[in-house]
């Protein structure tokens, strides 16, 4: 029998940016910035309000067209044109917002606008069974699909807008700020259901914080994003919260 002391390595670099930067008129944004995340991986992003995060998720996701530099996935170039165009290969976010509808029970607002029908009718029986095994699957406990959203915790919430992101063979997901306004307990969740994904070992998550000890923990490497520029790119295990704080703290004792 062997025993299985060391985590999996991590798999292919499924989306690099390279020296991308991005101007909104006088304001720098973005300057030279290269990041590469790999499937099994979790990439934490970290920076403080104005680093530019928003902005390179913008970039990743279509969103925004750099000025310059080049984007590949899955090492070829692509240029992308449109939210649509960078979903449709793979790319995933969850907002802060979660985009969800209050009112609709758990596994309408799972197939938001790709409702499963039958001819003018709703398939309510099996997209209520599809969606909960896709949550179940990814160890989310829901009381009941049929729920609705309204009715579940700020966890609850992130949780179906993570599965419903996963659920469409997303290849890389960005998570902005997914544990904002959340309690301990409900960020805790959180972040199990993050280390979960990274064991399916087939997708990237990048995690937009600016909470660096929440993340940490479920973060295999952290980038370090300051005034647009990254500057720290190490594996997790090498760093700590103290010396990321000394970083930023010695950026405000130079400015
Ligand atoms: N559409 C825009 N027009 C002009 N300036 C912009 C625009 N978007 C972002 N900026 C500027 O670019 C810089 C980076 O902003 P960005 O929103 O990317 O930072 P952030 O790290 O996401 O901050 P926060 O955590 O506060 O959301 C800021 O100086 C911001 O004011």
């Amino acid at each position: 029998m062997t025993e299985q002391t060391d985590p999996p390595e991590p798999g292919t670099e499924v989306l690099r940016v390279e020296r991308i930067s991005k101007r909104f008129g006088p304001v720098t944004a973005l300057r030279d910035v290269t990041l590469s995340v790999r499937t099994g991986e979790v990439l934490g992003l970290l920076g403080d309000n104005g680093a530019g995060k928003s902005t390179l998720i913008k970039i990743v996701t279509g969103f925004h067209r750099p000025d310059s530099g080049r984007i590949l996935i899955d090492g070829r170039e692509i240029a992308l044109r449109s939210v649509a165009h960078a979903r449709s290969l793979g790319i995933e976010t969850v907002y802060q917002d979660l985009a969800l509808v209050d009112e609709l029970p758990v596994y309408l607002n799972f197939f938001l606008n790709k409702e499963l029908t039958a001819g003018p009718f709703l398939r309510h029986t099996a997209m209520r069974r599809r969606a909960a095994e896709a949550l179940g699957e990814i160890g989310i406990d829901i009381p009941s699909v049929g729920a609705e959203v309204r009715t579940l915790s700020g966890g609850q919430r992130q949780a179906i807008a993570v599965a419903r992101a996963v659920n469409t063979a997303a290849r890389v997901l960005l998570l902005d700020e997914p544990l904002a306004a959340m309690g301990a307990r409900e960020g805790g969740q959180i972040l199990r259901l993050i280390d979960r994904l990274r064991t399916r070992g087939d997708l990237a998550v990048i995690l937009i914080a600016h909470n660096y000890s929440q993340v940490m923990d479920v973060c295999d490497r952290v980038n370090l994003l300051q005034h647009g520029e990254i500057t720290f790119d190490r594996p997790s295990a090498e760093t700590s919260v103290a010396e990321l704080l000394e970083l930023v703290h010695a950026e405000y004792r130079t400015a």
